[in-house]
């Protein structure tokens, strides 16, 4: 049997990088970077991670640690993720959500910040605009891996009513005004209430003008495939988890325009990917100036994981136990 034990990623090798292979500080915060998104200027590699095994597989990536570019104190850490894989070989439906998160659980990160290119279904949600999500609409296909509870032997509920942290949301939200775009005379907009919602489709082709049509009635905002089942394993984890959508197109659901293809996406991904810097640089600076109280407190998701495990723990399995405390040492 294959153990994931501490050593295993705790031994002095050096990366291709020239930087160490492992990392034995405290990490705060998780990064998961979607398209065109592979790194951040205001982050400072000190470590690379070897795309990393878990229980339910290996990470998308390899998982560079950093430190925060002008933190004078250099106690803060990031752990940094690329979604896709950094040659982008995972598609949506393939990319290794739960070793992704299970690892930065592992690491201890205290919060999840994600990034996804999205298209808008909303006229006011321009190209270029980001949108802070507070509900989702799932229409992936049910092929996806979307628990680390959901085995004979190891049954879990957790609420996901609210399936994004909304004191993150806010958190995020205060530095608005560092989005921008040079090149239109409308100001970009962070887009951020109660009922933003993100439709997750199943790709990877693109949805029909029909489908696009049926998610605005529906009450989608944008739209993408890479939110689930990322937001439903941060949740079984209890990290706070926060997706920030960067607008590349408008879908397909405008008759009087041609619908969404890669290079519209593409089109849009540099203005976004120089916001998505530098709306990330004032996020993880001012929390490297002072933790914010979501990360201090684990926003209120403290427990909830294990109160929703319903297997009783005499019949817990080795393996199951095993995976348990891969997530939760603290528990069990
Ligand atoms: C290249 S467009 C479709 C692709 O873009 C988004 O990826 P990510 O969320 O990782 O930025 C979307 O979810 C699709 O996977
Ligand atoms: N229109 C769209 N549909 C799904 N995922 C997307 N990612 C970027 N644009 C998208």
């Amino acid at each position: 049997m294959v153990r994931f034990s501490e050593s295993r990623f705790h031994s002095i090798t050096m990366s291709s990088h020239d930087l160490p292979a492992s990392f034995t500080g405290t990490i705060d915060l998780g990064i998961i970077g979607g398209t065109g998104l592979y790194k951040l200027e205001c982050l400072k590699p000190i470590a690379v991670l070897p795309a990393m095994p878990t229980p339910w597989g290996t990470t998308s990536s390899p998982i560079t640690v950093s430190k925060v570019v002008g933190d004078a104190d250099e106690h803060f850490h990031v752990a940094f993720i690329a979604r896709h894989g950094l040659h982008h070989q995972f598609p949506p439906s393939k990319v290794p959500f739960r070793a992704n998160v299970a690892a930065l659980k592992h690491l201890k990160c205290k919060a999840v910040l994600s990034f996804s290119a999205v298209g808008s279904l909303q006229q006011h949600i321009k190209p270029r605009d980001f949108v802070l999500p507070q509900q989702i609409i799932d229409r992936t296909k049910g092929i996806r891996e979307s628990s680390f509870f959901n085995d004979i032997g190891l049954v879990g509920h957790v609420a996901f009513g609210e399936p994004f942290s909304k004191a993150f949301a806010q958190y995020i939200h205060q530095f608005a005004h560092v989005i921008d775009n040079p090149e239109a005379t409308d100001a970009c907009e962070l887009h951020f209430d109660a009922d933003t919602t993100v439709v997750c489709m199943e790709g990877p082709q693109f949805s029909t003008r029909a489908e696009s049509k049926m998610y605005r009635l529906l009450g989608g905002d944008v739209i993408n495939m890479s939110v689930l089942p990322e937001a439903k394993l941060a949740r079984e984890c209890e990290l706070p988890y926060q997706m920030v959508c960067m607008s590349t197109d408008y879908d397909a659901w405008r008759d009087e325009a041609a619908p969404v293809d890669v290079a519209t996406v593409v089109g849009n991904l540099t203005n976004n990917g120089r916001n998505a810097n530098a709306l990330a640089s004032a996020i993880i600076t001012e929390m490297a100036n002072k933790m914010p109280d979501f990360m201090l407190s684990g926003d209120g998701l403290k427990g909830s994981a294990k109160g929703g495990i319903t297997t009783k723990p005499h019949a817990l399995s080795t393996t199951h136990l095993e995976q348990l405390k891969f997530l939760f040492p603290e528990y069990w």
